[in-house]
């Protein structure tokens, strides 16, 4: 017979694995009325035996408390910018210059899409989530992680207990739920958002962890600023390794080997740019290989190893 403590637990593993399921993968396993029920059971257990809950139970992700600020908090790691890039002679002019630095061997690319959100940082030690702040200036952040947790494809524990890893990703909002939103504000005579990017970090500003948890907000992972207890040596193990570890990736993401095949990344999506539920400004493209980075260092501002394309702006609807 399992204890309730034995009972809480295998309910909290079970039930992070039905939110990865559903919310990164977007392949639900059960039934949501047989995950409510799971959630439920785990919701009672808890009110009956308080001492069992956990930060990272899956019932934690909405705080009661509504802040009085945002404590700042410095980024243990800059959180750099990206120069950018506006047509093809500055791709080309950013891969001569990396060749130049790096001899001529294999300069291998990774390009991805660059979301239309607000940049965060998050912080795990032994594997559960300790803070999530926003980039900020890029030495100091707002500390938002109250309302960081109430993204439902934001892992509260990953799925290795790492002893420490922080990691850079964009929340966004998709543009299903940025129209919707503006809808509920036109009709309530409120001000309506200018972008989805504008919602997103409108969102997660919130003083009320509640106001955020009614936003539909999304997560894309995509850098590791920090990692303990693992050996990296490309971002394409990064993509990879941040999916293994329960992270929502987006895997669009393209390895190319030439400058060339970056074009035709860039070319290809920014016609593609509509396909997707979430709004894109243009493609990040990434010297793959982390040794080859740590020769090139970055500036104050940007890495010297990556660069933003950025997409011609789209006319608007009128
Ligand atoms: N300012 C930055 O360094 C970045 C900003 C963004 C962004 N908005 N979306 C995606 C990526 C990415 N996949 O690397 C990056 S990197």
């Amino acid at each position: 017979m399992e204890t309730p403590r034995e009972r809480a637990e295998k309910l909290r593993e079970e039930i992070r694995k039905h939110d990865y399921h559903y919310y990164v993968l977007d392949q639900p396993l059960i039934s949501d009325a047989e995950y409510d029920r799971l959630f439920r059971e785990l919701v009672e257990l808890e009110q009956a035996y308080p001492d069992l809950v956990t930060p990272d139970s899956p019932t934690q992700r909405v705080g009661g408390e509504v802040l009085k600020g945002f404590t700042p908090v410095q980024h243990r790691v800059p959180l750099l910018s990206l120069d950018n890039a506006f047509n093809e002679r500055e791709l080309r002019d950013f891969n001569r210059r990396l060749k130049e630095r790096l001899g001529d061997e294999a300069v291998a690319y990774v390009c991805e899409l660059k979301i239309d959100g607000v940049s965060i940082a998050l912080v795990y030690q032994d594997g559960v989530l300790m803070s999530g702040a926003t980039r900020g200036d890029g030495i100091v952040g707002e500390d938002v992680t109250a309302n960081i947790r109430t993204i439902k494809s934001l892992p509260l524990r990953l799925t290795y207990p790492l002893p420490r890893v922080e990691v850079r990703g964009e929340v966004y909002m998709p543009k299903e739920a940025f129209a919707r939103l503006n809808r509920e504000r036109e009709d309530r005579g409120e001000k309506t958002f200018a972008n989805p990017r504008n919602a997103a970090a409108g969102s997660i500003r919130q003083l009320d962890p509640k106001v955020t948890a009614g936003r539909t907000l999304g997560l894309l992972v995509y850098d590791i600023l920090h990692l303990e207890g693992k050996e990296i040596d490309s971002q394409r193990e990064t993509l990879e390794f941040l999916s293994e570890l329960g992270f929502p990736v987006d895997r669009n993401f393209r390895w190319c080997a030439s400058l060339d095949e970056v074009l035709e990344y860039c070319e290809e999506w920014q016609g593609r740019r509509h396909e997707l539920p979430y709004e894109i400004d243009g493609v990040v493209v990434k010297l793959n290989s982390l040794p080859a980075r740590q020769l090139l260092g970055a500036t104050a501002k940007s890495p010297r190893w990556a660069i933003a394309y950025k997409f011609p702006a789209e006319e608007k609807e009128t």
